[in-house]
């Protein structure tokens, strides 16, 4: 398959547009206070972002990366955490420089922009509306859109068919290897920002086909269309 210049663009959004751990993060000590645990801080929080919402409180429950947590104390803390997260998703979070630049230029030289995001439709729907940034895409895929979430390709492909693209015209930008690996299995080219949240790993080491320091530099990669 021969990739050709994007026409379509799918972001990543937790570490690629939005820094959204400050929220996350307050959410998390927020349930384990609620269930008799030590709070687990922001840098904790940094490295289990990624795989949606439900895994992060299971890392946070069990204070580690892959250990399942206690079910007793997990599905209160879950409640917990969604009922903080509700009123906490957009209040300490920032956009990254460079972002709105990067999505008016694009939006404005012929590109089709998409939000393709492990977080649940609930609060990623509010969150890029409270942001602004809602009005640049034109479909928007959350980690409960399809059946699995990234790092397989399903949510890809499937913002691809809505927008009426085909992945080797396509480009997903992130931050983690999930947002690498759903690009590579779906088949088109994929850009990474080393400023997210990657579990504490250096995103080089996953071999996007760029690592951009801001998507501010977007506009001097990729050509403008009509
Ligand atoms: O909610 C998450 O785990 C992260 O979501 P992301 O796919 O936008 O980085
Ligand atoms: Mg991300």
């Amino acid at each position: 398959m021969e990739q050709q210049s994007p026409r379509y663009i799918l972001f990543d959004l937790d570490g690629t547009l939005v820094d959204s751990v400050p929220d996350l993060a307050w959410c998390v000590d927020v349930a384990m206070q609620q269930v008799g645990l030590p709070a687990r801080g922001e840098a904790a929080v940094r490295c289990w972002v990624g795989n949606g919402i439900e895994k992060l409180m299971k890392r946070a429950v069990a204070n580690a990366m892959d250990d399942e947590p206690d079910e007793q104390l997990f599905a209160p803390a879950y409640q917990a955490f969604l009922q903080a997260y509700k009123e906490n998703h957009a209040k300490r979070s920032q956009v990254y420089d460079g972002v709105i630049p990067a999505l008016d230029w694009l939006k404005n030289h012929g590109y089709q922009l998409g939000c393709v995001t492990n977080k649940a439709e609930a609060f990623t729907l509010p969150l890029l509306q409270e942001k602004k940034l809602d009005q640049y895409f034109s479909v928007i895929v959350s980690g409960d859109t399809c059946e699995h979430k990234k790092p397989n390709p399903e949510p890809i492909l499937f913002a691809l068919e809505a927008l009426g693209g085909k992945v080797e015209e396509a480009l997903m930008i992130g931050d983690s290897k999930s947002d690498i690996n759903a690009a590579r299995a779906a088949g088109c080219a994929v850009f990474a920002v080393p400023y997210g949240y990657n579990h504490g790993e250096d995103i080089h080491a996953y071999q996007p086909d760029k690592v951009l320091n801001t998507l501010a530099d977007l506009p001097s990669i990729l050509a403008p269309h009509q």
